[in-house]
Order: structure tokens, then sequence, then C-alpha cells
């Protein structure tokens, strides 16, 4: 069904009738409080046209929306920013940014133009077609058999550690990029490694974050933090790390000196990952 909407302008069109509205503003989404959590509001299209006449918007606006999925029902979902430039088309929040940055041809420098449901964007002049781009990312958290490897960026919040990062360069292979990634970041070398799940990332552009796990020999473990990339990476012990994982954010004052780090939030496949080592590691030394 989903496929239908993305081919058919005219399908897609339809399915905005009986389909429902996710509303975002300058690419942040709209969400509501009730009972401590935050739930996004739908809105069908009779209530989208109200709140964009009450906006003083122009109900043409509902083009701009892009498709984000459908119900096992075919009840299709899209989502809208009212808050960018009115000229521009959009898309939930990565698609919509996706739109809001790819507006012209790279070829002919005209104007390209979105489909009904925004999984394409067709340059009129050339039929050349452009489809949302993702960046494949891997994540790898190194261990030596008992220690593993933590590193910070300057960039992160005060505090934070997280597994090793980067982006695949084209032509790489997963296992290739993982393995330039750590020698690139900490000058160590991959001996194996093991895909551990992956996650969708939409900062600070579309992501494929792929995790794993990767060893380096136990003699071969001196870290050469290369400065540009990084500020500080260090091995950390179990315990360590199984208490930064009981730690909360940034808000929470350390008390104690000796474990003053904190680890990515629970949303993070980061976070995913180093807990699956820290529980691996649980096991491993439990006796048999
Ligand atoms: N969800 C999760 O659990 C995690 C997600 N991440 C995400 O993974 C991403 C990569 O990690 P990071 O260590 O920064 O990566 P890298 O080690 O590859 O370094 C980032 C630098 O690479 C350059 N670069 C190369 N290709 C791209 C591209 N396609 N898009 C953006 N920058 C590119 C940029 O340089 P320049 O700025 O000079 O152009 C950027 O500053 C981050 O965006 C981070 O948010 C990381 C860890 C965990
Ligand atoms: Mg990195």
């Amino acid at each position: 069904y989903l496929f239908e909407l993305k081919e058919d302008d005219d399908a897609c069109k339809k399915a905005q009738q009986t389909g429902a509205f996710y509303l975002f503003h300058s690419l942040a989404p709209l969400l509501q409080t009730s009972a401590h959590r935050y739930l996004a509001p739908r809105h069908s299209l009779l209530e989208l046209k109200g709140l964009l006449g009450k906006f003083g918007q122009d109900a043409q606006r509902i083009e701009e929306s892009v498709l984000i999925g459908c119900s096992e029902q075919h009840e299709a979902w899209f989502a809208l920013d009212l808050g960018l430039d009115s000229s521009s088309s959009i898309s939930a929040q990565a698609l919509l940014h996706w739109h809001h940055t790819h507006q012209f041809c790279s070829r002919s420098g005209q104007p390209t133009k979105k489909n009904m449901a925004g999984s394409k964007r067709v340059c009129p002049s050339n039929n050349i077609i452009y489809y949302p781009q993702v960046a494949p990312v891997v994540i790898t958290l190194v261990s030596d058999g008992t220690r593993c490897l933590l590193a910070r960026q300057s960039s992160f919040p005060k505090g934070m550690y997280s597994a090793l990062a980067g982006f695949c360069d084209i032509g790489e292979s997963l296992e290739e990029t993982v393995r330039r990634e750590v020698a690139e970041e900490v000058g160590l070398e991959v001996q194996s490694l093991q895909y551990s799940a992956s996650q969708h990332w939409p900062f600070p552009n579309s992501s494929l974050v792929i995790a794993c796990h990767a060893t380096v020999k136990p003699g071969q473990t001196e870290i050469h933090v290369n400065l540009r990339e990084l500020e500080a990476a260090a091995w950390f012990s179990h315990d360590e790390v199984a208490t930064a994982l009981r730690r909360k954010g940034p808000n929470v004052q350390q008390q104690n000196e000796t474990f003053p780090f904190w680890l990515p939030p629970k949303v993070t496949v980061a976070h995913q990952l180093i807990k699956e080592w820290v529980e691996k590691q649980t096991c491993s030394s439990l006796p048999a």
C-alpha cells in the first residue's frame, strides 16, 4: 500500500482525505503533554484545514506534507511543517529536513518538484530523480576481553563518554569502516567484530547507525588518541561501566570523583550496545 501511495500522486492525495497529519514547526515536532508523557497529536484533513485558516495560511500548503507511514488498516500518516518558508516543500523530521535542504537540481540548478508522497524529488528540466539520502554510520564498542573503550568528543555534553563512531566512506564495507575508524581514532587494530543492532538517527542529517562489538588482542591495547577527532579515550572496567549505566544524565551531581562520567541515554543504540557488553561480561563471570 505504501508503495502505491509513493508511486501514484492521485492515490496519495485520496489517502490524505482519511489520513492523519502530524505537525512540525521549523523541524521541531508539535507535542502535547499528557500524564508526564509527550504525545504527538494527530489531525484529520478537516482539522488541518481549520488550523491553517486560523494561522492565515493557504490550504495549498497541505501539498507540502510528506507520507511517513500507514496503519495496518491503510490509514496513511503524513507530516507537515508549518514553520518553514511557504515556498519550500517539506517532510517526520529527517524527511522534512531532507526536502528543505534539497530544493534544487545539482545538474541543472533548476528547482526540483516533490512527488505527492514526498518519497522523491524530480527535476522538471532533465527528469533526474533525487531520493532521500541516508548516511551509514558505524558505532563500535571495543573490548580487550575485560575492559571496554569509551571516548568523548569535545562537542559532547560535559562528562559524557560513548563508543567510537564514524561515517562510512564511499566504497567501504561496514567491517572496513569499523577497522578504519578504530585505527583512526584510537590507533588500535580490530581483531574480530560482531553486529549488534541498528537505529535511524536524524541528527545532524539522516543516518543509519549500525552498532557492533569489536575486540582487540589483549596484548595490543595501548591507545593513541587522535586529538583532531576526540578529546579523550580510555579503557573502563566492567564495574565502572555498570555503575555509569545506572547514572542518569548530566543533571545529576556527581558525588564520587572516581566515576566522573556518564553514558548516552537509553534511547540511543550506543546505550544498548554498552548495556549488552556489561550483561555479557556479567554472564561470563558467573560460575558455571
Ligand atoms: N544513535 C547513537 O547511539 C549514536 C549516534 N552517533 C551519530 O553518529 C554520527 C557519526 O559519529 P562521529 O563520531 O561524529 O563521526 P566521524 O568520526 O566520522 O566524524 C564526524 C565528521 O566526519 C565528517 N563527515 C564525513 N561524512 C559525513 C556525513 N555523511 N555526514 C556528516 N559528517 C560527515 C564531518 O566532518 P566536517 O564536519 O568537517 O564536515 C564530521 O564532523 C554523529 O552524527 C552522531 O550523532 C554516534 C554515536 C552513537
Ligand atoms: Mg567519530
